[in-house]
């Protein structure tokens, strides 16, 4: 096993209020995490120390092996695929599907003369029917549904065989059948012994791949609960996550929460 990512004690203070504080987390390569917390917790700027986005302001963050602080981002960021809202939107709505995953070996976004190597055209075309995208290559970006858009993302992501794989809430917006696909893909995809390590951010319990293995609670900038998910994904955790009582249910590997009635 190879550790990834790992924080150690570390705080993130902005205006001097700390979003993130006191986190001691590791992920391995064999790992496949999701992150869950309420609105405000820290998620996305967790991921942000993940990508090399961000600098803690206290501890330590190593990503692939390099510290954060004594490696250039530039080099590390291209060993990580990362998939959120905003990636998103620095793609060109013209842009045709086949070239928003093919542009990603050179990192770019928006193709313009450049010759492409055919293994490269040929990675992103296998790449492209892997996630269901062969019948939307030769569509632009733009007039994709947020489904097929999340996958085409997802698909950029892989182009670089990245080792380390980032998704900041890759279900939000869609509906259930588009939800229902993704999920199958991303748990497809996790089970594979050749895809990276990856970690997930969700705000729901019901949109857990079947075949992730971890998941990290936060709460308030803080780590409430970490570990393998049959063991740490609990009602009672998530009542001290969210603050609520829950009733927890769980078949073949996709979980459910609801509300716990009060008397
Ligand atoms: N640069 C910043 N300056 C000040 N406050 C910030 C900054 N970045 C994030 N925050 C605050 O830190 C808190 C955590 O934000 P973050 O986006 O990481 O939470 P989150 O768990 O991803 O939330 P959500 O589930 O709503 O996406 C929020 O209260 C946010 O307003």
């Amino acid at each position: 096993m190879v550790t990834v990512l790992r924080l150690t004690d570390v705080s993130y203070v902005r205006n001097g209020r700390p979003i993130l504080d006191g986190i001691d987390w590791s992920v391995d390569d064999a790992e496949r995490w999701v992150i869950l917390g309420p609105n405000g917790a820290g998620k996305t700027t967790l991921m942000k120390l993940a990508t090399a986005g961000e600098y803690p302001t206290r501890g330590s963050v190593d990503v692939l092996g390099e510290r954060l602080g004594r490696v250039d981002v530039f080099e590390l960021r291209n060993r990580i695929g990362f998939v959120s809202s905003t990636a998103a939107r620095r793609i060109p709505a013209s842009e045709l599907v086949r070239d928003v995953v093919l542009t990603a070996a050179y990192s770019v976004e928006g193709r313009w003369n450049e010759e492409y190597d055919s293994i490269d055209v040929r990675q992103a075309e296998r790449i492209l029917a892997e996630w269901d995208l062969g019948a939307y290559a030769d569509r632009a970006f733009g007039t994709l549904s947020d489904g097929e858009r999340k996958r085409a993302l997802i698909a950029r992501a892989v182009m670089t065989d990245p080792e380390l794989l980032l998704l900041d809430e890759p279900s939000a917006n869609l509906d259930l059948g588009a939800r229902e696909r993704l999920l199958q893909m991303l748990s497809g995809f996790a089970a594979s012994p050749s895809s990276p390590a990856m970690v997930m951010v969700t705000h729901h319990v019901e949109e857990i791949p079947p075949g992730f293995t971890h998941v990290l609670l936060m709460r308030e900038g803080r780590i409430e609960a970490a570990g393998p998910i049959a063991e740490t994904l609990t009602a009672a955790a998530l009542e001290s996550t969210f603050g609520m009582p829950f009733d927890l249910s769980e078949a073949d590997g996709r979980y459910a929460a609801v509300a716990r009635p009060t008397a």
